[in-house]
């Protein structure tokens, strides 16, 4: 089935429900979404902080349950998949997390967090997890002699590799990374993003690619969906979104790129720095673009209608009445 997209997402849609003991508000993370990646692309997803980008990468890797819509991984769709149903599938979806630091379990040497992972999905018969375990680090760039150490023996660039060879591991064919290198020294960055465009080429692995980092995002992604407050309103081919943006958001957002510090910010950049776009908990549902209080060339029907997607060329997608 070479058309079927590896990952193809429809209709998501993830509400929280803020603070329940003083009256039932709604935060609509996730608000009707919908995209693809092929095997082997590299789609990013960029955005304001809380405008759903981590929520989508828990929805994707079924770390959270969706309220509606599809999932599907090369075909079948996992979306209401109950937790046991998940476990074939979770192999083809691994997510390398922000935080190096609190996704490893002090407790256990780098040898077993890698041996577990590989152990859970019985990804090499039993007398060559050892042998695989070493061939792992190696690949992530790290010295396979440091099996027998412990997360805190390493530094926050070498954890992030032991991330990423845990979810090397199960042999994915999709890596959700997010945020992958905000939480790392800016000297420590590029060292990582050339490992992941290494394994990228090396092993052909398709990526959905979380960040802030908008020069980082240009770089790294073929594809670039741009969210603002759970609905995509902007997707398109890297090249086209960043030289032709016809959203009035991405513009906003390209335009704020030499000069913002939260972008490109000195000595460690965190994502949390990153001031919401607008208040996160809605009172209710409203009508019209959720962009329009901010846009500079909102009109009166901006106001009556929520934008779609259209296609503006080859591809390239905005939600805009506009432009
Ligand atoms: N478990 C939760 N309970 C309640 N609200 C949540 C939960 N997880 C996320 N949210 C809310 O959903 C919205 C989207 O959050 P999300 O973390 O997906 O955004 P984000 O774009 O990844 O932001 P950041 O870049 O800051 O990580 C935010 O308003 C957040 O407060």
């Amino acid at each position: 089935m070479p058309d079927v997209p590896l990952l193809e997402v429809r209709d998501l849609v993830k509400h929280f429900t803020a603070r329940p003991g003083r009256g039932r508000r709604t935060v609509a993370a996730v608000d009707g979404v919908a995209f693809t990646v092929r095997e082997g692309e590299t789609l990013g997803l960029v955005g304001e902080s809380g405008s759903g980008k981590s929520t989508i990468g828990r929805l994707v890797t079924r770390l959270l349950r969706p309220d509606r819509g599809e999932i599907r991984l090369a075909g079948r769709d996992v979306a209401a998949l109950s937790a046991r149903a998940m476990r074939p599938h979770r192999r083809d979806v691994q997510l390398v997390f922000q935080d190096p630091y609190s996704s490893l379990n002090p407790r256990h040497t780098v040898g077993d967090i890698l041996g577990m992972a590989l152990r859970v999905h019985d990804t090499v018969p039993k007398p060559q997890v050892a042998s695989r375990t070493r061939e792992l680090l190696g690949q992530v760039g790290l010295d396979p002699a440091h099996a027998g150490r412990y997360p805190h023996e390493f530094s926050g660039g070498q954890r992030q590799r032991i991330g990423i060879a845990r979810a090397l591991a199960v042999q994915p064919r999709l890596i959700v990374a997010d945020e992958p290198v905000s939480a790392l020294d800016v000297s420590i960055q590029a060292q990582v993003m050339n490992l992941l465009e290494d394994l990228r080429a090396d092993l052909g692995l398709a990526f959905l690619f979380i960040s802030h980092d908008l020069a980082v995002v240009r770089h790294f992604c073929d594809r670039v969906a741009v969210l603002y407050r759970g609905r995509i309103v902007e997707i398109g081919g890297r090249d086209q979104l960043y030289t032709d943006p016809r959203h009035p958001y991405t513009q906003t957002l390209l335009a704020a790129v030499p000069d913002i510090a939260w972008l490109r910010g000195g000595g460690v950049r965190r994502s949390r720095d990153v001031p919401p776009s607008a208040p996160a908990v809605e009172p209710g549902p409203q009508p019209g673009c959720r962009f329009r209080a901010r846009c500079p060339v909102a009109v009166p029907v901006c106001a009556e209608s929520e934008p779609a997607l259209t296609v503006r060329a080859d591809g390239h997608q905005a939600a805009c009445h506009v432009r």
